[in-house]
């Protein structure tokens, strides 16, 4: 690949973009002093969800903010600048999720398209540590496995939601933390709902809401 090509990879195909993938998307620099900037600054939150006959933690920290109501001091608002000059869109909420260890994960899904505004992307910055991302077409086939680079952008169209769905395996490899930082475009009805309490913005819904004021690192029962 061409050195200084700064475009995007092509991971999927369709009417709206597909999935498209940047590595380069942040200098390394600015990527870790935006990780540790939201690793300390966020509400980060344990959510639970009921798994065969317990209820379990969900296997991450998730933190979730409405992008009008962003506290000050969180780099949100110059990261969707960035976004936008990338990958516009309408987006509405800045969603993140922080893998504390390899034991952290999201299984695979896609996201709730009743909550996403039809025909815009969904933009997911990565920070901290590379975690391997599984991409595989609802019609079947193998899975597609995409590294997500510290400073990285990954954005997936709408329509990638109806025929693909996305996960974060687990791995045994020692690996530091990781976050993600997912804008997406939420319909009006569902703006300034936390999305935890409305079914989630993924397959992995809890259904008893957060459990707040986990500080990441805290030990906990994680499952799944
Ligand atoms: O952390 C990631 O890269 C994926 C997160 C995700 O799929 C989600 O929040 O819906
Ligand atoms: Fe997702």
């Amino acid at each position: 690949m061409d050195l200084f090509d700064n475009g995007p990879l092509t991971l999927v195909e369709d009417a709206e973009g597909g999935i498209r993938y940047w590595a380069d998307f942040l200098p390394p620099s600015l990527a870790r002093e935006w990780f540790e900037a939201l690793r300390d600054g966020c509400r980060w939150q344990s959510a639970r969800r009921p798994m065969y006959d317990r209820v379990v933690d969900v296997p991450r920290l998730m933190a979730w903010y409405g992008l009008h109501e962003v506290p000050g001091g969180l780099p949100l608002a110059a990261m969707l600048e960035r976004v936008q000059a990338v990958a516009p869109g309408g987006y509405t909420s800045a969603g993140l999720n922080l893998y504390r260890d390899g034991n952290d994960s999201v299984a695979m899904h896609n996201d709730k398209l009743h909550q996403l505004v039809p025909g815009q992307p969904l933009a997911l910055v990565s920070l901290g540590s590379a975690r391997r991302m599984n991409i595989r077409a609802k019609s079947g086939g193998r899975a597609l496995g995409i590294d997500l680079e510290p400073g990285s952008l990954l954005v997936m169209s709408h329509a990638s939601q109806t025929t693909h769905e996305h996960g974060i395996p687990k791995t045994v490899r020692p690996v530091p933390p990781r976050m993600s930082v997912v804008f997406r475009a939420r319909p009006v009805a569902e703006r300034g709902r936390d999305p935890w309490r409305v079914g989630a913005v993924e397959a992995e819904a809890p259904a008893s809401g957060p459990v707040a004021g986990q500080r990441p690192g805290s030990p906990r029962d994680r499952a799944a």
